[in-house]
């Protein structure tokens, strides 16, 4: 096992931080972009799950084996390319991604006509395709329910080959959807490439059939990323501040919610005239409120670790709901933040059905190791607590996955990283 150590030398935060690219969007342009069949993508990141979706991509046309390691867009939107391109060969994925459902996504791929089996357990990667193209009559409008609340990915990846349909598409979303900014992302970025694709109704999306026109796009920062940064401000000593490149005040990503989320505990954000980022100051934190606030995270899931460790390092308690898809992400992130927020002196019990406390008594942080369960966030989510003592971090290199500059990034502002 490798280890790092973080230690904050003392004194205020300052300086630049080095943001990726959002992975998010990246790898929906990469999809476009291919479908389109041309146009110019900037600030692609260096992030694996995006190195991945552009080598996926490239490698379809000349193997019959992918494998998408553990990048569940990678997985989703490969899926329903590789059906609509009428791709024969088997993708697979890494352990974790053979225990992260798919079967919501290539039920409704099977029923436009696509054939896709499963090489080992029902309902899970890895997927071995037929090399029949979907085929849904041609002028007929494709309708299919699906459902909403388990992962917007399967959502996204119907939408976007959408247009490639002969009659279209049209979606009935059930359940309670969760992560919809992520598909009204999806929506943004396939009219950028040229599509119809609208919402008609409460969770009914339409979508013209016409293929997609090439189209040049600049990814922005990664609002998920900019987090972290949050997450160190608000945790560091009085007078830091920070300048987070490449941040849009109109962002397509909805975890841009984190400023205002990290309001209240004292973090405040004003955008440069410019648009060339966000310049964030630390504030004095106001009294906390007698009950704790709630957050519900059902739109933005990858902020709950972060928020989770800043609120337990604050001793500002805080109820988290929403957070029921973060038991199928990278780890089950919600027994993964209990875990090791206990090593802190503090937790998040489940305090009513879905409905989670962080408390945090007796915080204190003085050498503990973190583990990271072979997921980024738990890793870049609790190393802000460097700035209230020494830490070490299990296997850092899991970072790669969305933000392999990361351990560099901190550095960069002074952060000791050994
Ligand atoms: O579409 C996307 O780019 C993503 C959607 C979300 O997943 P779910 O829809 O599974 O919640 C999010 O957690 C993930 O990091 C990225
Ligand atoms: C859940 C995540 O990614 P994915 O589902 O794309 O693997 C994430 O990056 O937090």
């Amino acid at each position: 096992m490798t280890n790092q150590s973080l230690r904050w030398p003392g004194g205020p935060l300052t300086g630049t931080a080095h943001l990726p690219a959002s992975k998010s969007e990246a790898n929906r342009a990469l999809l476009l972009q291919r479908l389109a069949g041309g146009g110019t993508l900037s600030n692609l990141s260096e992030a694996n799950d995006t190195v991945l979706m552009q080598r996926l991509l490239a490698q379809a046309a000349s193997t019959d084996h992918l494998d998408a390691e553990d990048a569940g867009t990678v997985m989703r939107f490969m899926t329903a390319y590789l059906a609509v391109t009428g791709w024969r060969g088997t993708l697979t994925g890494a352990a974790r991604m053979k225990q992260r459902p798919i079967a919501i996504l290539v039920d409704a791929l099977r029923a436009l006509g696509a054939s896709i089996e499963y090489v080992e357990q029902e309902g899970y990667p890895p997927l071995r395709f037929g090399g029949q193209p979907v085929a849904a009559p041609a002028g007929q409008l494709a309708e299919l329910a699906v459902r909403g609340d388990v992962s917007s990915q399967y959502i996204s990846a119907l939408l976007m080959v959408g247009p490639m349909l002969p009659g279209g598409l049209r979606l009935r979303l059930t359940g309670e959807v969760g992560s919809r900014p992520y598909i009204k992302m999806t929506l943004k970025l396939m009219q950028h490439f040229g599509a119809a694709a609208t919402e008609v109704g409460r969770d009914v999306i339409e979508v013209q059939p016409g293929g997609y026109r090439p189209a040049d796009y600049t990814v922005e920062s990664d609002w998920s990323a900019a987090s972290y940064w949050y997450a160190l401000l608000a945790l560091a000593p009085a007078g830091s501040s920070l300048l987070l490149p490449g941040l849009r005040e109109k962002s397509w990503q909805g975890d841009h919610v984190i400023q205002i989320i990290m309001q209240p505990l004292g973090v405040v954000t004003e955008f440069r005239a410019d648009g060339s980022g966000a310049s964030l100051t630390q504030r004095p934190l106001a009294p906390p409120p007698v009950d704790a606030p709630t957050t519900n995270f059902s739109d933005c899931p990858d902020l709950a670790q972060t928020v989770a460790v800043v609120a337990a390092a604050l001793g500002r308690p805080r109820r988290l709901t929403g957070l029921d898809s973060l038991r199928i992400k990278e780890t089950d992130r919600i027994a993964a933040i209990q875990q090791e927020l206990r090593k802190f002196g503090a937790d998040m019990p489940e305090v009513a059905p879905g409905v989670f406390e962080v408390q945090s008594a007796n915080f204190h942080v003085d050498g503990q190791a973190v583990d990271t369960y072979d997921d980024h966030r738990m890793a870049m989510a609790f190393a802000p607590l460097a700035m209230r003592g020494p830490l070490l971090v299990h296997e850092p290199l899991v970072v790669r996955k969305s933000y392999p500059s990361f351990w560099r990034a901190l550095a960069a502002v002074g952060m000791q990283v050994g």
